[in-house]
């Protein structure tokens, strides 16, 4: 399998011979230059001046000062400077616990993964991937959906299971995963090298978005429809209930219910994806700070196997 570079997302040239690798640190790659691990080959063509110094630094990074530039279309991820502030100053703290681990975000389709996942990634100084945009690179086909229906729903699996391997052996990444990858748990074996992170989003929110958005690429929810919201509300609700608590096994959750409750609104609707990689990178700290050993050294890493649980599906 061949990951090739020019991927939809935006390297920032990774660090790699990650964690459990034993301390192995590439050479950073400069501009345009390419990192191959494993059979994952990295673009870091888009790598910035500023992702250069925090490379070069080593392993404890610091945000690089800049602004998350990035829109939901004409509307703005942020409610307010100060939002983008908090969310500025949270990344520095964070990014210091996290010492270049990369950040899987699991969760439903239509969660926010992609969202959420290049906020986090630019304010981290990290590269942003999209496993689903990996496999169809690997499998050579411009689409999940192309995949499952020439070759097989289980063929894109074990193609997700071995990107997900691949770039696990790498550092400062946030991975939007596939949201069936929760489900095996080889995916679980690779995922637990860096932190994952459930965006928990409920069901009614997820079949409005997707509604609006169609469901023609994501091929376990394309069914003729006339009312498209009803259809999706109820396919998801059946992997819902067929995947249980496969998302549980994250270590860090982000409910959207429990921010939008603190916020003091309780509509999920009105959070805007800063709200929700705040909320993740909160999360991220708190699980950081009460699982220690878990997450000491780059290059040194100490399993804590009592809290490593994988639950067996
Ligand atoms: N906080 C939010 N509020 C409203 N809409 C959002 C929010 N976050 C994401 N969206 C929208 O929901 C849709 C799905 O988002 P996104 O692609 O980030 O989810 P995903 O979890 O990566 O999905 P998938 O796994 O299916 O690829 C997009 O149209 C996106 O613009
Ligand atoms: O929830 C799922 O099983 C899927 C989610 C998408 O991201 C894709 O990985 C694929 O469409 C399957």
């Amino acid at each position: 399998m061949e990951v090739g570079a020019s991927m939809a997302m935006q390297s920032r040239a990774p660090r790699v011979g990650a964690g459990a690798a034993g301390g192995r640190r590439s050479a950073f790659l400069g501009r345009e230059k390419q990192a191959r691990v494993g059979s994952l080959r990295v673009g870091a063509g888009s790598a910035g001046a500023a992702a250069v110094a925090v490379r070069a630094r080593g392993t404890n990074p610091v945000a690089p000062l800049r602004c998350v530039r990035a829109s939901r279309g004409s509307e703005s991820l942020h409610n307010s400077v100060d939002e983008a502030l908090l969310l500025k100053r949270k990344s520095e703290e964070v990014m210091f616990q996290l010492n270049g681990r990369c950040i899987y975000l699991v969760g439903m389709m239509g969660s926010g993964k992609s969202t959420v996942g290049k906020i986090l990634a630019e304010v981290l100084g990290y590269s942003f991937f999209d496993s689903d945009k990996l496999v169809e690179q690997a499998v050579g086909m411009p689409s999940v959906a192309q995949i499952f229906k020439v070759h097989s729903e289980a063929f894109f699996r074990e193609n997700e299971s071995n990107v997900l391997r691949d770039l696990s052996s790498m550092q400062q990444l946030v991975v939007a995963t596939g949201g069936g990858a929760v489900i095996r748990p080889i995916n679980w074996n690779y995922m637990k090298k860096g932190l994952s992170v459930w965006l928990d989003v409920p069901l009614d929110a997820l079949a409005k978005r997707i509604a609006q958005v169609g469901t023609a690429s994501r091929p376990l929810l394309d069914q003729p429809s006339d009312d498209p919201y009803t259809a999706a509300f109820t396919k998801l609700s059946m992997l819902a209930e067929q995947r249980g608590e496969a998302y549980a096994n994250a270590d860090a959750r982000v409910s959207l219910e429990e921010i939008a409750a603190k916020q003091g609104h309780g509509d999920v609707s009105k959070l805007t994806p800063t709200d929700i990689a705040i909320e993740a990178l909160l999360q991220v700290g708190n699980f950081v700070n009460e699982h220690p050993t878990i997450h000491s050294q780059v290059g040194d890493l100490q399993v804590d196997s009592h809290s490593r649980r994988v639950q067996t599906l």
